[in-house]
């Protein structure tokens, strides 16, 4: 069926008078284009065309480019200079070479022609043109080969410095500014590579483009003169500006006819997902036959992508007139063998045809790269944007611990700091709600209490009530939305962040194994004493971790995930193969329990202690998966090292901490319904006294087991 193309193309006259359209008048007029509108075959395509010259896109793409193009061009140079040189002499060299060695072989041939024309060959000058030649081939064999080892050499380090760049520029954004989707960079290291190798290719095509104009000068001197030459340029250049691609403009389009998407809703319907409703229902003969109706309505309307569709013309006359002027050379060059024998040289009219039709490619190429340098730019942007996130959250310029003033010096005139019994926390009318989020309730709201330094405070509450959110709050992970945290007197934010966040351990339920050993996983709580064996042993044992971790073949030194990557050729069905044995035998990841891995977490906390820098701890549900006297052990643990330390559980559980606690938060709702002692809540009978007796009653049938209020 042959293929008929339906294409209306008209300049669309803005329908809405409103500015608040997109595409109004006025929008349009500000970013200075016009919107074509085309039905080609079943796709209906928008397609917006700049009113300026499409040198001056080119002129402004490159001006607003140019410094982040001068900044990655110096930061690679840094990376490694040598390399980098050669990175830009093998990319120039590149470009130039299509066009010195034709312009060799002219030198050659037109030697050789000469030779015959005179029946004595010029050996001197061919001699030289052969030796010529092959040095330049063999220069261009050993630079490709020198040019791939050392390309792969620049590529690893610019992809690794780039890598720890934005490492580094991930690793100071604070928790608010993280989840805020707008702060999120999408640029990867191999952004920066890749970027470079779009920006040189382009600059590399243009010079190749300018190699050849040079080349079809030159060689037009001794065949046509510089007609011949301008007519040579010509039909690349005609060729190119008469083309009509859609590659540099900004086009959407969409599916706009009712048969074709019938046709692909039947196919869709015929598909596997709902086979068992077509054989019930009997539906086989109706979907063949609604989709044979579809398909004739349809006719000879194309389905073709528009990418390919845009670029036909609709008459024949633009590709006939493209053919005549690349004849054109052709035509002249008779006409010249006629007028002006003596002139014409076969050879430089081989060479200039072969000239004239890379120039045309390396024309296409600068038009074509053009979208990519474009992107090349925006992604070089987009790297060093995620270098310049600005932190939500503010840092302050106080020590923590604070040193006290010189008047309150130690017995032994030493520099005291504060803080010594623990951090103290004085909340005001604290309100919270997370930075995104879609609830019309606060996480928080008009929270005020104090946590005096050493204490053992539990939160308890239903579901969302509120308590981790108010763990965050105490340990600067987030700021209060309004009302004010002080930390030992004094705003949480006039202390520097990195000293709270080194005087605060949190052990979580959220908390998790890293991809380390587990050596390492516990090690990194203090990470100044993370090759201390013995201090890690300690560690592992007080979490509860190290009966596991000895059953492991590997013990300390494991890695649940290996981070081991492999790739096979052709063995997937061939597990006796040789390489298929031992390509099972490398490290697989290894699963533990999740007891297990909150184990290793715990000790990670207990190494944190040894620091002997916490004066903070946020224990927040981190036992959900251990049995009871895992848990019994870990909170005994934990607080037998209270010393120094003020602690914060959020609890579910009641019974081992509650009876403990110098103060019990009972939130509700994401307010603090009541604060008290375990007996002082019991005697209130309210929040705290219900979500204990539930539990309490859980344990004895009928609830013989609920305490009643005591004074
Ligand atoms: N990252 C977040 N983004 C948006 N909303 C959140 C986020 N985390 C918690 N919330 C919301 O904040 C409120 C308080 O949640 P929070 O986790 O503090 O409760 P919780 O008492 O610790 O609950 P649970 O007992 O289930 O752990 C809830 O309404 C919750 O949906």
């Amino acid at each position: 069926m042959a293929a008929t193309i339906e294409e209306k193309s008209s300049a669309i006259k803005a329908t809405s008078s409103t500015t608040d359209s997109p595409t109004s008048p006025e929008k349009l007029a500000e970013r200075n284009i016009t919107i074509s509108m085309h039905q080609l075959g079943v796709w209906k395509l928008k397609v917006a065309h700049s009113k300026s010259p499409f040198y001056m896109n080119y002129y402004r793409d490159f001006s607003q480019s140019y410094p982040l193009f001068v900044r990655l061009t110096k930061d690679i140079y840094n990376v490694s200079p040598r390399l980098f040189t050669f990175y830009i002499f093998s990319q120039i060299w590149g470009s130039i070479e299509e066009a010195l060695m034709m312009h060799l072989s002219g030198i050659l041939l037109r030697s050789v022609e000469n030779g015959l024309k005179t029946g004595s060959p010029d050996v001197w000058g061919i001699g030289s043109a052969v030796v010529a030649r092959l040095a330049c081939s063999l220069f261009a064999a050993f630079m490709s080969w020198q040019g791939e080892l050392a390309l792969a050499q620049l590529r690893t380090r610019v992809t690794t410095n780039f890598n720890m760049y934005l490492m580094s520029a991930r690793l100071r954004v604070d928790l608010p500014t993280s989840k805020d989707k707008s702060s999120e960079s999408e640029a990867t290291p191999d952004n920066a590579w890749y970027s470079l190798n779009d920006i040189i290719s382009f600059f590399s095509s243009i010079l190749s483009a300018l190699s050849q104009i040079a080349l079809i000068f030159h060689l037009s001197r001794s065949t046509g003169g510089p007609l011949f030459a301008i007519l040579c340029i010509l039909r690349p250049v005609v060729s190119l500006l008469g083309t009509r691609t859609i590659w540099d403009k900004a086009a959407y389009g969409y599916v706009d006819n009712k048969d074709y998407t019938r046709m692909k809703s039947l196919t869709e319907f015929a598909g596997g997902s709902y086979r068992q409703d077509i054989i019930s229902g009997n539906l086989g003969e109706w979907i063949m036959s609604e989709f044979k109706k579809a398909y004739d309505k349809l006719t000879d309307v194309t389905v073709e992508h528009p990418y390919s569709l845009y670029d036909r013309t609709e008459t024949p006359y633009r590709d006939m007139m493209h053919k005549a002027i690349g004849d054109l050379p052709m035509v002249y060059c008779a006409l010249i063998t006629i007028m002006r024998p003596s002139h014409f040289s076969l050879t430089s009219l081989a060479i200039l045809q072969q000239s004239s039709t890379w120039l045309g490619y390396s024309l296409g190429t600068v038009f074509q790269s053009s979208e990519t340098f474009r992107q090349a730019v925006t992604n070089v942007r987009k790297l060093y944007e995620a270098g310049n996130v600005v932190n939500k959250m503010s840092d302050g310029a106080i020590p923590y611990p604070a040193p006290l003033s010189l008047s309150e010096k130690g017995d032994a005139g030493e520099m005291k700091t504060e803080g010594e019994k623990g951090m103290g926390f004085e909340l005001k009318e604290v309100t919270f709600t997370y930075p995104g989020s879609q609830s019309t309730e606060n996480a928080l709201s008009s929270i005020s209490l104090t946590i005096k330094p050493g204490q053992l405070v539990v939160i308890v509450g239903s579901n969302g009530s509120g308590k981790s959110t108010l763990i965050r709050i105490l340990s600067r992970l987030y700021d209060p939305t309004s009302g004010q945290v002080l930390i030992d007197n004094r705003p949480s934010s006039s202390y520097l962040v990195g000293d709270l966040h080194r005087a605060t351990a949190i052990l979580s339920q959220e908390s998790s194994i890293y991809p380390l050993t587990l050596a390492e996983n516990i090690g990194i709580g203090y990470p100044e004493k993370s090759n201390d064996i013995e201090m890690i042993k300690k560690a592992a044992e007080e979490g509860g971790a190290s009966e596991f971790i000895k059953k492991l073949e590997a013990g300390l030194e494991t890695r649940l995930d290996p981070m081991q990557e492999t790739f096979s050729i052709n063995l997937y069905n061939d597990k006796e193969h040789p390489l298929s044995k031992e390509l099972d035998k490398l490290a697989k990841p290894i699963d533990v329990s999740g007891g297990e891995k909150q184990k290793v977490v715990a000790a990670r906390t207990f190494m944190r202690f040894y620091s002997g820098k916490v004066k903070f701890v946020a224990v927040d549900e981190p036992s959900s998966a251990l049995d009871a006297e895992a848990e019994l052990h870990l909170f005994q643990r934990l607080i037998a090292a209270r010393q120094g330390k003020t602690m914060v559980f959020v609890t579910h559980r009641f019974g081992h901490l509650t009876k403990f606690a110098d103060v019990i938060l009972c939130m509700k709702g994401g307010r603090l319904e009541e604060m008290g002692s375990h007996a002082e809540l019991m005697a209130k009978q309210g929040e705290y006294a219900n979500l204990y007796n539930i539990q309490a009653n859980a344990f004895s049938a009928g609830g013989e087991a609920a305490e009643t209020p005591t004074a």
